[in-house]
């Protein structure tokens, strides 16, 4: 559906060369919704920007549909530019019109019959849940509602795909969740391929059947989003998998934290299991074959792709011996043990 073939973008300020994007190869398959993660400054909006033609690519090629993009004269990129929708972060939408009005404007462009027009904007009005704002003006909606307009206009044209730059960045979590379920929908009623970026794990993880993760405008990463999940090969891919986790050291034991063991303290460990991990119930046997006493402090386990994963943050209670020969277990059933200090 889309193939983004060793793309490259420079951009040149002030005599310096800056390569936002070196050598990117994708192939988004149609009906799939797929994520692009990276950090600020990694390359996401220039790649998103390159699939469209917003920006044009140094080299390389974009291919949507089996048609290259980068090979086309203005004229015939402005008619298939149609195909493809765009949503953005900050909304876009037109504060002197109407809901609905802003929903038809691109037919309006398109020159499409007012009856027709009518139609289809009320059809789309229904589809993202907006039908009773049809006459409200964008300063009067939430965040929510502004991007559910901006999803009805994207969809006007009846696009093959959809580009989502960061569409949830600036939406509060519960809204980021209704917003992720109407684009899951429109991509099963549909049948819409969906190119989202974004920062936040938490997204690919909500929507994507399929990840990339980008950093300093190179692949570093990419596959199904359970495997990337499962076995993270690269540090950065390891850094949005704990992003969605989050685990940190309550205060009152930071302030008992000691780097070094002393008489009555014990360790303070933070475990990671992955999908290396073996899919024991390594606590309770470590407990019964070391006779540790383990105080669970926090533990943010989660289940995506058929495998388990997460951080636990945990005291060992025992003999410093026990400790360490429960340590040593936890390693050989590929958990990642850290030992952070010991509470006193
Ligand atoms: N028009 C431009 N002129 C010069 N440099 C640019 C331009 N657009 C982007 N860049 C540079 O290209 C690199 C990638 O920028 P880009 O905006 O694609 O990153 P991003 O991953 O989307 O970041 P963010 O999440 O902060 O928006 C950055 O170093 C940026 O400074």
């Amino acid at each position: 559906m889309i193939q983004i073939k060793k793309v490259n973008k420079v951009f040149y300020q002030a005599g310096r060369a800056i390569h936002a994007l070196s050598n990117i190869n994708l192939s988004i398959e149609q009906g799939s919704i797929f994520g692009v993660i990276g950090s600020s400054g990694a390359g996401k909006s220039t790649l998103i920007r390159c699939v469209n033609l917003l920006e044009r690519p140094s080299s390389g090629n974009i291919i949507l549909d089996g048609v290259d993009l980068t090979q086309l004269s203005t004229q015939e990129l402005t008619l298939t530019r149609r195909k493809i929708g765009m949503i953005f972060q900050h909304f876009n939408l037109l504060s002197s019109r109407t809901v609905f009005d802003n929903v038809a404007l691109p037919l309006e462009l398109a020159a499409v019959n007012k009856n027709k027009i009518k139609d289809k904007v009320n059809g789309l009005l229904e589809l993202v849940g907006l039908t009773d704002k049809r006459d409200t003006y964008p300063a009067n909606l939430s965040g929510g509602q502004k991007q559910r307009v901006a999803i009805a206009r994207a969809l006007a044209s009846d696009p093959l795909v959809l580009l989502c730059d960061e569409a949830t960045s600036s939406l509060d979590p519960a809204t980021t969740q209704s917003i992720l379920e109407l684009l899951r929908k429109i991509n099963r009623e549909l049948n819409l391929t969906i190119l989202l970026i974004t920062h936040e794990m938490a997204v690919v993880k909500g929507i994507c059947a399929q990840v990339a993760i980008i950093g300093d405008g190179k692949m570093v990463e990419q596959g199904l989003v359970g495997d990337i999940f499962a076995h993270p090969k690269t540090e950065l891919a390891r850094q949005f998998i704990r992003s969605t986790l989050d685990l940190t050291i309550p205060a009152d034991y930071s302030a008992r934290l000691l780097t070094s063991r002393v008489e009555n303290s014990f360790p303070l460990v933070r475990l990671e299991f992955t999908g290396a991990s073996v899919d024991t119930p390594v606590i309770s046997q470590l407990a019964r074959q070391f006779n540790i006493d383990i105080s669970i402090i926090s533990s943010n386990m989660d289940y995506v792709g058929g495998v388990k994963f997460g951080l636990m943050l945990a005291e060992f209670f025992g003999t410093e011996e026990a400790a360490l020969k429960a340590i040593a277990f936890l390693k050989e059933h590929n958990v990642e043990v850290e030992v952070l200090g010991y509470v006193i």
